[in-house]
């Protein structure tokens, strides 16, 4: 009763570990379908890729925080048709609550920045503005077996507190900070933003102004971008016929696809006579990011809505410039979600972005951008001669890490010296530590450089007095 898939995923494991015969493996030693181990190599570059993440939050004077993967569904309701609710990974536990592993970031964060807040004054306890960050593992359940990944980290950068483009542009200023950071440039990735206010002014023209509600309560135009975040991948007629489905007009539905097409803020200003606010606001950001230098990364661009119902105003979302990936990151200003979760007060103003840590990995991969991190070592492999002497050796290795020194000490005596030193080779080890009864009777021990040969390709080594090693 093996799938398709599970015979690949045999066959690769055991081209990868040299296996002729198909050993019969209990199926729970595969990890849970779309999810992901990491091995020491593997970690080796997640780590690498998360200390740029927290290096670049930490020069832009953003602080960490965490929350619990487990959240409660409520905090997801959003009627808008996203397929980030649509495929929660929630479940009922023991005591009958409705949870689930989190799908994002953002209302986390909300819900954080609520629980600092008095809702019937609005009053903030925390000093705005916030700059949050953090890099949670998020989850989804795929309904179809698209085999894709059912878990990703998400690096989520936050501001709370400021309504004015300073916000977003000190966002975008931080994810080129990043991409320079690992080596990505403007001619490799690029960010397309645009502003939904106003996409709203074009849709407030059709009769869908803002906050209009459909039947059931589900706000029109969150639904309405969902559906066109979706134009790439099902195309104008597919979306039209969606838009239809909410009782936007195929007249409507024109105009808004036309609007899309609008090669410049302000073409896109002169087609739908929009307020200039949100017009400016958006030129603004372009000024700004060209006098920050970051400029070369940010292209206009109308028809970027994103898929998140609770977005507000400029929304953007960072690409590969060939063309050949998903959106690497994306972002926007939420002015509203605050208010959703915390009342009528909490009108509280946020921007920020998610920045998945899969995509970016496969565009390093494809520029070979991926740093190579052959475990470094350890300083020292300290190996006792004989099972007697393995207390004498645990304690030299105790000494030797009061220096700082990393120390690796051998679990048991091998047999042959032989064995202990391709032991040594195998960790990297600089130095190989001997604990052997002649030296420890003359109050030495036996220090050999496993890196370094003298001028006669001869190793190197000294007999180190016991009480001159710590
Ligand atoms: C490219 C990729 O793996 N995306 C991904 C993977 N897992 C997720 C899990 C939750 C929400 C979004 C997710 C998105």
């Amino acid at each position: 009763n093996w799938t398709e898939k599970k015979i690949e995923k045999e066959l690769d494991r055991l081209v990868e570990e040299g296996l002729e015969s198909t050993a019969v493996r209990p199926s729970y030693l595969d990890g849970p379908s779309g999810t992901r181990d990491f091995y020491p190599p593997e970690m080796r570059v997640q780590n690498w890729l998360f200390d740029n993440f927290r290096e670049t939050a930490k020069s832009f004077g953003f602080q960490e925080y965490d929350a619990p993967v487990l959240e409660n569904v409520e905090l997801y309701k959003r009627k808008a048709g996203e397929e980030i609710v649509d495929q929660m990974y929630a479940f009922t536990d023991k005591e009958g609550y409705h949870v689930t592993l989190r799908p994002e970031m953002t209302p986390t964060l909300a819900r954080l920045v609520l629980g600092k807040t008095n809702l019937q004054t609005g009053e903030v306890r925390l000093t705005l503005p916030l700059k949050w960050f953090s890099i949670p593992q998020c989850w989804r359940f795929e309904t179809t077996q698209r085999g894709r990944k059912r878990e990703h980290y998400q690096w989520n950068m936050d501001i709370v507190g400021v309504d004015h483009v300073h916000a977003e542009v000190e966002l975008l200023a931080a994810a080129c900070f990043f991409f320079q950071r690992i080596g990505i440039g403007p001619d490799v990735v690029g960010i397309k933003v645009n502003s939904r206010a106003v996409l709203e002014a074009v849709l407030a023209k059709h009769g869908i102004e803002k906050g209009k509600k459909d039947a059931d309560g589900g706000d029109i135009f969150e639904q309405v971008c969902v559906i066109i975040d979706k134009l790439d991948k099902i195309g104008g007629p597919a979306v039209t016929e969606l838009l239809g489905e909410i009782g936007v007009g195929s007249d409507s539905a024109a105009e808004i696809l036309k609007a899309l097409e609008a090669p410049s803020v302000e073409e896109l200003a002169n087609q739908v006579g929009t307020n200039s606010e949100a017009v400016n606001q958006v030129k603004r950001l372009f000024e700004l990011a060209e006098q920050y230098g970051f400029g070369d990364y940010l292209i206009f661009d109308a028809s970027v809505v994103r898929g998140l119902a609770y977005y507000t105003g400029v929304v953007w979302e960072a690409f590969d410039r060939r063309g050949e990936l998903r959106a690497i990151m994306g972002g926007g200003r939420y002015d509203r979600l605050l208010e959703k979760y915390g009342g009528e007060k909490c009108q509280i103003p946020c921007v920020g972005f998610g920045f998945g840590d899969c995509v970016i990995m496969e565009l390093l991969k494809e520029c070979g951008k991926i740093p190579d991190f052959a475990s470094s070592g350890p300083d020292y492999v300290v190996c006792a001669f004989s099972p007697d002497l393995y207390g004498t050796a645990a304690n030299i290795s105790w000494k030797l890490r009061q220096t700082g020194a990393t120390v690796d000490l051998m679990p048991t005596p091998k047999k042959k010296v032989a064995a202990s030193f391709k032991h040594a080779d195998q960790t990297g080890a600089r130095r190989m530590v001997f604990v052997a009864p002649d030296e420890i009777e003359k109050g030495v021990v036996r220090i050999k450089d496993l890196r370094t040969k003298d001028k006669n390709g001869e190793s190197i080594q000294v007999d180190c007095p016991l009480d001159a090693l710590d």
